[in-house]
């Protein structure tokens, strides 16, 4: 019997995917799997028991990735699985700031007791007037999952659409509309675009990636999004950017106090994953993630591990070996497996940065001494057996 454990509440029509083999516990010690939204896990203790953490959405700035491989503890996210409730928010974001949609709702309110207030309404709008996104230029950092989504929407509404993304791999650029500009020059969009959306990780590399000398060469008209992660974009900068109008406007899903109060901040409390296909789509993906890599030590969609597929063990038993990516690991496991006269069946060896992971199905079952032979090889951080 697996145990899991869920630090944000995790949709139903995910979890109710665990089959009977699984209970949920309220206590983290005695959990195999954890499942998570955006609960900050840096200063957590990591129980010795626990081996998969499921990432319920796509980033994972919240968890601990280093202490996780050093503990033998596969990371998962679900990529793309919340990319349309996102997308959907941005181009909200992109209409509020070309209109002032917000300052006329509270002026309806404002104005509600009001019997005038159909005839008021007429001559106050001229207030509230703004642009519209057609025939605009919205610049896009990151073409992953998010950002080619909001990309091809854009193209759709008419705007002229410049996309920068180094890293972007072949499947996301095929999808990408053939429409999009596609500029090597972050600076390019800085300059040219009359809003700028950035769809990028949180990283070492990429925090305050929008700072002082970024906003010195953007339009003053400009509208700055982000939907990503608030330290994406330099605080201190952004604020006084905003305060001596040297930008337009700054649409934000990460509040700070500064930003709430500033009158050209339009600031979300972090909605954008938040809807019901959303929530699903990432409970869904994350339990399927979680249970193939107890059961069967399948790898899919792990953000610190390699990924790995040898399907369902149809031998006697199956061991996973997660290890230090050093010379000789391999020769020392076959060898261990051979002195212990078991027959190695199929073997996947596979390695991502300083780790490696092995899954060998037996020929015969390796009792628990022996598969402690496994663990005591030096390099090794986890050994996992299953049938
Ligand atoms: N507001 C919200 O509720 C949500 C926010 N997010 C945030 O959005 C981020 C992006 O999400 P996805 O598109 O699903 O991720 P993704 O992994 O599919 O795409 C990220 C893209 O950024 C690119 N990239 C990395 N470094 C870059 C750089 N220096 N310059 C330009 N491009 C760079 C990568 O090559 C990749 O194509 C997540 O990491 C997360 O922080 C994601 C989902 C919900
Ligand atoms: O689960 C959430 O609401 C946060 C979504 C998010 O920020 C992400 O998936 O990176």
């Amino acid at each position: 019997m697996y145990q899991y454990h869920c630090l944000n509440p995790i949709a139903e029509v995910g979890l109710k995917n665990f089959n009977g083999n699984y209970a949920k516990t309220d206590k983290i010690e005695d959990a195999d799997a954890v499942l998570v939204r955006s609960a900050v896990m840096h200063d957590m203790d990591l129980p010795e028991k626990l081996c998969v953490i499921g990432r319920a959405g796509a980033g994972v700035n919240n968890i601990p990735l280093g202490k996780c491989s050093e503990q033998g503890i596969a990371v998962f996210n679900t990529p793309g699985a919340n990319a349309n409730g996102v997308k959907e928010l941005v181009i909200a974001g992109l209409l509020l700031a070309s209109r002032d949609i917000v300052g006329g709702i509270h002026w309806v309110q404002s104005e509600r007791q009001n019997e005038e207030i159909e005839k008021l309404a007429e001559k106050q709008k001229k207030q509230f007037a703004g642009g519209e996104i057609k025939g605009k230029k919205l610049g896009i950092i990151g073409l992953g999952a998010i950002g080619i989504l909001v990309a091809n929407a854009a193209v759709a509404l008419g705007m002229e659409v410049y996309g920068y993304d180094p890293f972007i791999s072949v499947e996301a650029a095929w999808k990408l509309s053939r429409d999009v500009h596609h500029t090597t020059d972050v600076n390019e969009i800085y300059r040219e675009c009359d809003y700028i959306t950035i769809h990028v990780p949180l990283m070492d590399s990429t925090k305050g990636m929008i700072g002082a000398d970024a906003i010195a060469l953007m339009k003053p008209s400009v509208v700055v999004l982000n939907f990503a992660r608030g330290p994406l974009v330099d605080q201190k900068a952004i604020v006084e950017a905003l305060k001596t109008n040297r930008i337009h406007k700054y649409v934000t899903d990460f509040p700070t106090t500064d930003l709430a109060n500033l009158k050209n901040a339009i600031v979300i409390p972090h909605l954008g994953a938040s809807t019901k296909e959303s929530e699903d789509n990432c409970a869904v993906m994350a339990v399927k993630e979680i249970q193939d890599y107890l059961e069967n030590g399948n790898i899919h969609n792990s953000v610190n591990y390699p990924n790995c597929d040898m399907g369902v063990c149809k031998d006697a038993m199956r061991v996973t070996i997660i290890h230090r990516n050093i010379p000789n690991m391999l020769t020392k496991f076959t060898a261990a497996f051979g002195d212990l006269g078991i027959n190695i069946e199929k073997l996947t060896n596979v390695t991502r940065g300083e780790y490696g992971y092995v899954m060998i199905d037996l020929g015969n079952v390796a009792d628990e001494e022996e598969i402690e032979k496994i663990r005591a090889i030096e390099g090794v951080l986890r050994v996992r057996t299953m049938k």
